[in-house]
């Protein structure tokens, strides 16, 4: 990524980098990567100006802020962290951003804890789960249900098309967990074993809409026609505020590459200039509430359809750029 933002700090920029190319992802792990960089760039700023400070901070959350559109654990990030710089002096503020950054990590693992003992009462000794992408608030409520002793077997797509279903089935395998991976095609016939199906969440909307990894809603049509339930895990980091408003979720379009290469693209041009062969690769889609039997949080569990009350509770009706003071 282009420094546009010349008082950046080169490590913010790095993890602004590694967010968009997806080397480092999952909503949660955006989150944590975002204000560790707010951090580094509290801890490297060189000036002695407050004001000076506070603008390098907001530049620094711009600059991650513009790197992926949909998971809105980034801006809620950034807008927490933000929110705890506080001081008269150059030290002060320093010293109060760091703090929040550090406070913002320790509280987000620990949702993702509380969060999995709530989904892992939702789970019975020698369940079947089915699971899209990789998550790690979804994990969480595995991980949970395998501490309390219960026997869990996972049917696990693979996630066309970066396929980060491998990165799921390689943790559960490391815990000890009898795995099967499918193609994501093969899902439906696949319902008929599972007694639940859960996924994570990038956003939850105040309508109680999840939008999460393209094919989630596919599978959660499916999973209601044969009567599987569906549960979405997601810390209420996941919460969009702006959703409250009447602003909707943009979905990320990511590039063609990553589903058709250049050699298998030219394989089917030929010698052709062909710009009649499009290639589109949205990265998530939205399941409507009705499809959704639980949203599993740190705070509980609620039908999506009440999501808005703890919204409001959260969030109150505020709302905004998160750089902006
Ligand atoms: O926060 P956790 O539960 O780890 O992940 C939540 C969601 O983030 C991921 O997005 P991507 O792979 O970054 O595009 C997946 O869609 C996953 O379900």
């Amino acid at each position: 990524m282009e420094n546009r933002q010349p008082d950046v700090d080169p490590a913010v920029v790095a993890t602004a980098d590694d967010i968009a190319a997806m080397r480092t992802r999952g909503a949660a792990t955006i989150a944590d990567a975002a204000a560790k960089a707010l951090a580094t760039q509290a801890e490297r700023a060189e000036t002695t100006q407050p004001a000076a400070f506070e603008r390098q901070l907001r530049a620094a959350a711009e600059t991650l802020y513009e790197t992926r559109p949909t998971a809105v654990s980034l801006p809620n990030a950034l807008r927490y962290v933000l929110r705890g710089m506080d001081g008269e002096t150059v030290t002060e503020l320093r010293a109060t951003t760091i703090a929040r950054a550090e406070e913002f990590r320790a509280e987000l693992a620990q949702a993702q804890q509380r969060l999995g003992e709530v989904g892992s009462n939702r789970l019975r000794d020698g369940d079947v789960v089915m699971t899209h992408c990789h998550s790690t608030d979804a994990l969480s409520c595995l991980e949970a249900a395998l501490e309390d002793g219960k026997e869990i077997e996972a049917i696990v797509k693979e996630t066309r098309p970066r396929k980060q279903g491998h990165i799921t089935a390689q943790q559960l395998r490391e815990w000890g967990v009898p795995v099967t991976l499918i193609v994501d095609n093969a899902a439906r016939r696949y319902l008929d074993e599972a007694d639940h199906v859960l996924v994570g969440a990038d956003s939850i909307a105040a309508d109680g809409s999840v939008i999460n990894k393209i094919g989630t809603s596919g599978l959660a049509v499916n999973a209601r026609e044969r009567g599987v339930p569906v549960m979405v895990a997601a810390q209420t980091l996941k919460l969009h505020p702006d959703t409250m408003t009447g602003h909707t979720v943009e979905i990320e379009m990511r590039d063609e590459t990553e589903v058709l290469a250049d050699d298998q693209r030219a394989d089917i041009t030929g010698e052709r200039d062909d710009d009649g062969l499009i290639v589109e690769n949205p990265a998530f889609d939205v399941t409507p509430p009705r499809h959704v039997d639980a949203i599993v949080t740190e705070r509980g569990q609620f039908p999506p359809e009440s999501i808005v009350t703890l919204m409001r509770e959260l969030f109150g009706e505020t709302t905004g750029e998160p750089w902006e003071p």
